[in-house]
């Protein structure tokens, strides 16, 4: 596993945009994995300004976001499939064809996850996935017990993830309680994994990410047995980590 600790937002959003730019340049046809959250959108805006720039071409990429709320309809204002939209999709030239959201409003949600881990197969895997990671240390809407062996599924949202979600809602109770989601299998295939975290309230699952024990409890720590993963982190989210991630000898 290789970290970067920047020092603050901005630079975060350059190194994470940078990684994809440089996976969508070397292989243009690349499968990505997104995310949504709060976190990843500077990237976002970055891989925007490189595309309107003239110097990023999404034309033949495909990608697959990990995980999409139970119950909201596509429309809807905090649907993921609206934030991917507006936050990156309708500024860029990735196909619709090619733009893969689980539908969290389908008839039969089992049939649905089913279709979803078909079509990441038959899109040859995921070449790079973007995670972010919750306060509890989820990734995707894997909450702390997943197996290592789930695949896209229907989940429960744990108590933290509600509140967490909770400020891009008129109240609490407009949170939906289920989500659909990629699992940990379906993540740990892709062949690249960046994860990114940015603030204090990411401090204490950091630590446990990287620095506890590698255990289902504490889903990101699960990353720590795949071979390819790049974690970057601002300071205040690498506050707790102990003095070997901080030396800069360990700093990429
Ligand atoms: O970046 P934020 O806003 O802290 O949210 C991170 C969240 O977004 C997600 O990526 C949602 O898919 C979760 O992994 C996590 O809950």
């Amino acid at each position: 596993m290789r970290w970067l600790i920047v020092e603050d937002y901005e630079a975060l959003s350059g190194e994470a945009a940078e990684l994809v730019a440089r996976e969508v340049r070397e292989k243009p046809d690349a499968v990505l994995g997104l995310a949504t959250g709060s976190t990843p959108v500077g990237m976002y805006q970055e891989l925007i300004r490189q595309h309107q720039a003239g110097n990023l071409d999404f034309s033949r990429i495909t990608t697959f976001n990990l995980d999409e709320y139970v119950g909201l309809s596509a429309t809807h204002p905090q649907s993921y499939r609206v934030f991917m939209h507006e936050t990156f999709f309708q500024h860029v030239n990735v196909q619709p064809e090619r733009i893969h959201i689980p539908c969290g409003d389908a008839a039969d949600l089992d049939e649905e996850c089913d279709r979803y881990e078909r079509a990441i197969q038959a899109a040859g895997g995921i070449d790079l996935q973007i995670l972010g990671i919750g306060g509890n240390g989820h990734i995707g809407f894997n909450e702390p017990g997943s197996p290592v062996s789930s695949r896209t599924r229907v989940v429960d949202l744990a108590q933290r993830t509600i509140t967490d979600n909770a400020r891009f809602f008129a109240s609490i109770e407009e949170v939906p309680t289920k989500a659909v989601t990629m699992g940990i299998q379906t993540i740990l295939e892709a062949k690249k994994i960046v994860l990114l975290a940015c603030g204090a309230s990411k401090a204490e699952a950091m630590q446990r990410m990287l620095e506890g024990e590698i255990t289902p409890g504490v889903p990101a720590s699960l990353l720590r047995e795949h071979p390819d993963v790049t974690v970057i982190m601002d300071r205040q989210a690498a506050a707790r980590l102990s003095e070997r991630f901080l030396d800069p000898k360990h700093v990429l």
